[in-house]
């Protein structure tokens, strides 16, 4: 999985149409979603990861958590962004292990929105510019090697 993180003033996306097939069913109040003072989270689930789905989400919260407390938000946009590896996931595999990912930090305290799966979306973000506002994370199984 590879992970760019933006320590933002706000991200706000509004869905566009489809760019899969069977995109994740949204209600309409999911077109549109903003939040400010956020850790936005840009990222691409790969076919490695699905050797060990679960392991792959754990090591991602630990790595949003640790960012998360050094820019010292609690708040986190999982953002779907199939732009950070040539390498992708199945959707099907990437959903849930974006799902999982959003369930375990609500589960750890954070406040936490994803952006819907499976469309285009068009999105502002404000990047707040600091050292540590902008960082990339890859993780990947044990056992695994990053490509
Ligand atoms: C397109 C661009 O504007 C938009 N931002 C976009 O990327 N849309 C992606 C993700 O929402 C999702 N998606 C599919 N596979 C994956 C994957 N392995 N990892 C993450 N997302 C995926 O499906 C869409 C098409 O690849």
């Amino acid at each position: 999985m590879r992970m760019l993180l933006i320590h933002s003033d706000y991200l706000e996306y509004e869905v566009r149409d489809k760019a899969l097939k069977n995109p994740e069913p949204i209600s309409d109040e999911q077109r549109r979603g903003r939040l400010e003072e956020v850790l936005a989270v840009f990222t691409s689930v790969e076919k490695v990861d699905e050797t060990n789905p679960d392991e792959v989400v754990e090591k991602a919260v630990a790595e949003i958590k640790d960012v998360a407390s050094q820019v010292k938000t609690n708040r986190v946009f999982v953002y779907p962004f199939a732009h950070l590896s040539s390498e992708l996931a199945r959707p099907d595999v990437a959903l849930k292990v974006l799902q999982k990912v959003e369930e375990r930090l609500k589960e750890e305290g954070f406040e936490v929105k994803r952006a819907p799966f499976g469309y285009y979306k068009a999105f502002k973000l404000s990047c707040k510019g600091h050292p540590l506002a902008e960082l990339s994370r890859t993780v990947v199984p044990s056992g695994e090697v990053v490509s």
